[in-house]
């Protein structure tokens, strides 16, 4: 018998004639599904593994590779990997829209300002640079052959609101200072590959609510449609890039696209942004995976009225509704067991698995006009949903919309959900993840002068732009450990020392491998 979960592919629904939602047919087949749901296995049976793995693990590495990595600290460059790279991410940290708190939105005015030191540490490492016409940064050598497959590092310049300052600049000025690492050696001009390091302008998708506009504008993924995305001051993704002086038009947008055939990689150092890496004691991991997402906004409309003296039982409450429909998400992310089936010898299996992975989050909510003595007319709301399994986020989604409406017709509330933002799960290259675990590997012999145990893999429920240059190269992730685990917060935090580690580790990937 087949195992596969129980899903139609097309929902349609209009309501009060304001609401069709449309949503997509996954085209994940089953066999990718298992595929996927042993590979979320494999990543807790690594975590096991590298908890039981002392330094005599089965990760072999030769007395000549020892002998090779000089312990000498100047040959480590703490002045340039650490101090400075750290003193970087401090500056950066504090270019920001909003006095108090660190936001730096796509194209906001203190974007720009970002753009601009960040060209001067890519001009400083002896790079060339420009900035692309969505705003993305890029520094490029071409070293000693100018027409081969390039290697990109990148990750992206945009912040969350109250952000922390790693996310996102961890990537870029950890590449940065690796680079300047080469120029200082004299290696930089001799990379038998281009290099080019790209800040992309949007991975988070704060403004917009459509992620990594900066890299999939690269990828050639995002239609010239997008330029027409409107934000919440109606302000269009084409307004905004001819108010920074960029062309924006549909024609300067598709020429973005970068040709498949001129990368040879994609590689991104991030904080992990999660707990694992520091509950396992090591700088650095190599990411195996990045989960799927899906990014919905709810509207739900009412009736309009007065606090004092609308019975409770005539009333129309989009926010009650909103209530409703917040806590029938969290069972569904909590128990997705009870709320979709799959058919036959698969059962258990993958329901366990799915429950491990998905997690489903309301972060923004609004209510119209937003008064305590008003029954409000509308509120809006929006879903992230994720999953490492494209099919069952799609079965959760068809099922959770479903049961949506019927909670707002029951309340005779009008429900619009559209979907915002999509991207399918992404599995990193093996070759190019082996060669970041030695590079790992490496950077943390040469810090400490001992022989460490095998450098953790993991998965990313955190979305990256790698998700979206996946479409155009093969692309390696590695994560750098953080304190406690939190991020998308001011308490992000990495230490000095891990910072260290992840540039030297791209300057170790950098001299294996070009
Ligand atoms: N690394 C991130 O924080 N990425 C975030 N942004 C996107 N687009 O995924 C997220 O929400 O996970
Ligand atoms: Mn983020
Ligand atoms: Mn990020």
């Amino acid at each position: 018998m087949e195992c596969s979960l129980i899903k139609p592919n097309i929902i349609t629904r209009r309501r009060n004639s304001l609401s069709v939602n449309i949503f997509k047919a996954s085209s994940s087949s089953s066999s990718s599904f298992n595929l996927k749901i042993l590979s979320f296995f494999l990543f807790f049976f690594l975590i096991f593994i590298n908890k039981l793995v002392s330094s005599s693990s089965s990760y072999s590495i030769t007395g000549a590779e020892i002998e090779d990595i000089d312990v000498n600290t100047n040959s480590l460059f703490p002045q340039i990997l650490k101090e400075e790279a750290v003193s970087r991410l401090t500056e950066l940290g504090k270019v920001s829209d909003a006095d108090h708190f660190l936001e730096r939105t796509f194209l906001s005015p203190a974007s720009g300002r970002a753009r601009s030191v960040i060209r001067s540490w890519m001009e400083d490492a002896g790079l060339r640079t420009w900035v692309d016409q969505i705003g993305n940064v890029h520094g490029r050598v071409e070293g000693i052959n100018a027409t081969a497959k390039a290697l990109i590092i990148g990750s992206h310049l945009d912040t969350v609101i109250d952000a922390g300052m790693f996310d996102g600049s961890l990537g870029i000025v950890c590449a940065v200072s690796a680079l300047k690492v080469l120029k200082i050696n004299g290696k930089l001009e001799n990379v038998t590959r281009p290099i080019e390091v790209i800040a992309f302008s949007d991975e988070e998708g704060v403004r917009f609510q459509t992620a990594f506009l900066g890299s999939a504008a690269l990828a050639g993924t995002l239609p010239a449609s997008a330029l027409q995305i409107s934000d919440k001051s109606d302000v269009t993704v084409q307004d905004a890039l001819k108010e920074n002086s960029f062309e924006g038009t549909e024609e300067s947008f598709l020429q973005l696209k970068y040709d498949q055939r001129s990368v040879w990689g994609y590689i991104e150092v991030h904080i992990e942004q999660g707990p694992v890496l520091e509950s396992l004691g090591f700088p650095l991991g190599v990411v195996k995976g990045i989960a799927g997402q899906t990014r919905l906004k709810v509207t739900l409309s009412g009736a309009q009225g007065h606090a004092g003296t609308v019975p409770m039982a005539m009333r129309k409450d989009p926010m009650t509704a909103a209530a409703e429909l917040i806590l029938l998400l969290e069972s569904f992310c909590k128990h997705p067991e009870n709320f979709i089936f799959y058919d036959g010898q698969c059962k258990g299996f993958s329901v366990e698995s799915l429950s491990q992975s998905l997690v489903c989050t309301v972060g923004e909510i609004y209510s119209w006009p937003g008064a305590s003595n008003v029954i409000p007319g509308q509120v809006t709301f929006t879903i992230d949903i994720r999953a490492m399994d494209d099919m069952a986020r799609e079965a959760i989604i068809f099922e959770l919309s479903k049961q949506m409406y019927q909670a707002c017709d029951r309340r005779s509330v009008s429900c619009v959900i559209e979907r915002k933002h999509n991207a399918e799960a992404v599995m990193c290259d093996d070759e190019l993840s082996s060669q970041l675990k030695s590079a790992s590997y490496s950077a943390m012999m040469r810090m400490t002068g001992e022989i460490p145990d095998e450098v953790p893999v993991l998965m990313s429920g955190a979305g990256h732009d790698a998700m979206a240059m996946s479409h155009i190269s093969k692309v390696g992730m590695l994560f750098v450990r953080c304190r406690g685990g939190i991020s998308h917060s001011p308490e992000e935090h990495v230490s000095d020392d891990d910072v260290w580690a992840a540039g030297l580790a791209i300057l170790s990937f950098l001299e294996t491998n070009l």
